[in-house]
């Protein structure tokens, strides 16, 4: 289990799924808008739909790769391939988040043209990715608003004596 986690909220990932937008504005090709979008499902699902919505793109494709069972790492499988968005020239490949790079790595096999985004990214990750927001540190585990839900808390000067 990672030491530490990231907690990110609906209203946050908005928002930064937007800021990603922004820098994503001016790369399509020959700077012009993107043939469209690949999703790799599913935590490349939401930031897609967030994403394409603000660059006005109407095509969106999916790739899938299973990479993860919960917070254990196995070997990556693709499970659905984006046949529309062929080698990927002119196709912008989008993800929640990166971290070892190894869903990255399969997809930039699979669509060596495409540019590659993600929200979140953390060093290991980093290299594969061409456009990201926010960087958080190797052992962090980012929470995203689908995997949690609000709960009780108990105060802290009942938890924090050690
Ligand atoms: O850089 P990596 O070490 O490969 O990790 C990043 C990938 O892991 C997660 O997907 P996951 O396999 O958990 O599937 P999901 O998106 O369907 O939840 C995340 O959404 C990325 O796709
Ligand atoms: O929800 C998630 N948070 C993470 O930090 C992560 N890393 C790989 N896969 C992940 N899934
Ligand atoms: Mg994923």
């Amino acid at each position: 289990m990672a030491p530490r986690y990231y907690t990110v909220s609906w209203e946050q990932l908005h928002r930064d799924g937007k800021a990603l937008a922004w820098r994503l504005m001016d790369k399509g090709p020959d700077g012009g808008p993107w043939r469209g979008v690949v999703a790799i499902t599913r935590g490349g699902l939401i930031p897609a739909a967030i994403v394409a919505r603000e660059l006005d793109c109407r095509i969106i494709e999916s790739i899938s790769v299973v990479t993860y069972d919960e917070e254990e790492r196995g070997k990556p499988q693709v499970v659905k391939p984006a046949e529309a968005a062929g080698d990927g020239e002119g196709w912008l490949v989008l993800d929640d988040l990166v971290d070892t790079g190894t869903t990255a790595k399969v997809v930039r096999a699979l669509m060596p043209k495409a540019h590659f985004a993600t929200v979140y990214a953390k060093p290991a990750g980093k290299p594969l990715v061409d456009t990201f927001v926010t960087e958080v540190s190797q052992d962090t585990w980012i929470l995203f608003p689908w995997d949690t839900e609000q709960q009780f808390v108990a105060p802290i000067a009942k938890t924090a004596k050690s």
